[in-house]
C-alpha cells in the first residue's frame, strides 16, 4: 500500500526534523507526528506504520535455527528424536521458498510428555506472538468437534476455516490436539490442503504448517523404550527408524487414533511421525527445577526430590517412567 500523495522533500524533511527537535518533550504525541511525518514523506507506507503495532503475517519472517535449536536442548527433556526432527524438518521446510506442500507433522506419546509443550515452542519460533499470534490456531478435538453426529458441519468449517486463514496468511501453523479423540474420518477434509497442489481453489497452501497431537502409539513407543532399558541400551540410542514406520501403521490401523486408515497416512501426506518416549525420574526433576526457575525461586534439591518422589511411576517393579510424565508438577509444587 503506497503512502498516499507526497510532499516536496524539503518541505517533508522540515516537517521530519521538527517533529523529531520536538521528540525530547513530549515523547507520545510526537511519535505520532513522526508516524504521520514519515507516512507524508513516504520514508514509511501506512503498512510499514500499521506493522510496527499490530501483528502482521507479510514476509514469511527467516526461522532463527540456532534459538529454535537451543529451545529445543535447553527447554524439553528426554525427547531427543523430537528434538532432532522437529529442528531439522522445520528448517529444511522455511528455507525452502517453494515448498511442494505443507509441512504436517505428527507428535505421539503418552500425557505430559511435552507435546503440547514443543508445538508452543515451535509456534514461538515461527511466529512471534507463538500460540497468541493470528496466525497460529489450535484445535482441541473434545472442545471444537465434540459430537460424532456433527461430523460433516465441522468439516465444512474447517474447511472454511483453514482456507481463509491461509488467503490472510500462507505461514499459518495449525496444531490439532488430542487427535486421538477425533472422530474417525474428521481429518480427512483437511486432506486437499495438505496435498501437492500449486493452489487449491486461488490458495496456496504450501508454506503452512500442521501440528497434530495424539496419545496413540503411546503403548508402542514405551514398549520399544522399555526394550531398550531392559537391554541395557541408552535411551538415546533409540533412533527414528526403531518408531516411525511402526508408529504409522499402528495409527493407521488404530479406531481411536483420529487417523484411521485416513488418506492422510495412505497417501503420505503426513511427512514425520515424531515418537514422545515416557519420561524417567530424572526428567521429571528436570521439570521440577525448571518450574521453579520459571517462578524465580532458588532451586532447592530437597523439594525437588520430595516433588519427584510423589509422582507414581510404572511398570510396577520397575518404576522406571512417570505415570503423568511432567504433568501435575506444577501444582504439586504448589503444596511444598
Ligand atoms: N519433555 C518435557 N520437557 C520439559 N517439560 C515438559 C516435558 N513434558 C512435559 N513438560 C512440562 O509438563 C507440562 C505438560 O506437558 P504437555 O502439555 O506438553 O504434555 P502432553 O504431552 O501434551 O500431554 P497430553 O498428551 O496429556 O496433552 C508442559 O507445559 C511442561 O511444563
Amino acid at each position: 500500500m503506497r503512502a498516499a500523495g507526497r510532499l516536496g522533500s524539503g518541505a517533508a524533511l522540515w516537517l521530519l526534523l521538527a517533529a523529531q527537535a520536538v521528540a525530547a518533550i513530549e515523547p507520545i504525541s510526537v511519535g505520532i507526528a513522526i508516524g504521520a511525518a514519515s507516512v507524508i514523506t513516504g520514508y514509511l507506507s501506512y503498512r510499514d506504520l500499521y506493522c510496527r503495532f499490530a501483528e502482521c503475517c507479510g514476509k514469511q519472517r527467516p526461522l532463527n535455527a540456532t534459538a529454535l535449536k537451543l529451545d529445543l536442548k535447553e527447554k524439553l527433556f528426554g525427547q531427543h528424536l523430537a528434538a532432532e526432527v522437529i529442528l531439522k524438518a522445520l528448517t529444511g521446510f522455511r528455507s525452502n521458498d517453494n515448498p511442494k506442500k505443507p509441512l504436517t507433522l505428527s507428535l505421539h506419546g503418552w500425557a505430559g510428555t511435552g507435546k503440547n509443550f514443543v508445538s508452543q515452542i515451535v509456534a514461538e519460533n515461527l511466529h512471534a506472538k507463538g500460540l497468541k499470534s493470528n496466525f497460529v490456531h489450535l484445535f482441541v478435538s473434545t472442545l471444537h468437534f465434540p459430537h460424532e453426529q456433527h461430523i460433516k458441519l465441522y468439516q465444512d468449517q474447517l474447511q472454511t476455516w483453514i482456507r481463509g486463514n491461509v488467503s490472510a496468511c500462507a505461514s499459518s501453523v495449525f496444531i490439532f490436539d488430542e487427535m486421538d479423540k477425533l472422530h474417525p474420518g474428521l481429518i480427512d477434509a483437511i486432506k486437499p490442503f495438505l496435498d501437492y497442489y500449486e493452489q487449491v481453489d486461488g490458495v496456496s497452501y504450501r508454506k503452512a504448517i500442521f501440528i497434530f497431537l495424539s496419545n496413540a502409539g503411546g503403548d508402542l513407543i514405551t514398549k520399544t523404550a522399555l526394550e531398550f532399558w531392559r537391554a541395557g541400551r541408552r535411551r538415546e540410542d533409540i533412533q527414528l527408524k526403531d518408531l516411525e514406520h511402526a508408529l504409522s501403521v499402528g495409527v493407521f490401523n488404530n479406531k481411536h487414533s483420529g487417523l484411521w486408515r485416513s488418506g492422510l497416512i495412505y497417501k503420505r501426506l503426513i511427512d514425520y511421525f515424531i515418537p514422545f518416549l515416557p519420561l524417567e525420574y530424572t526428567h521429571v526433576k528436570m521439570c521440577v527445577r525448571a518450574e521453579m526457575k520459571a517462578r524465580g525461586s532458588a532451586i532447592d534439591e530437597d523439594v525437588v526430590t520430595r516433588v519427584a518422589e510423589e509422582m507414581t511411576f510404572y511398570p510396577k517393579g520397575e518404576k522406571i517412567y512417570s505415570d503423568r510424565g511432567c504433568k501435575t508438577v506444577q501444582s504439586r509444587l504448589d503444596f511444598q
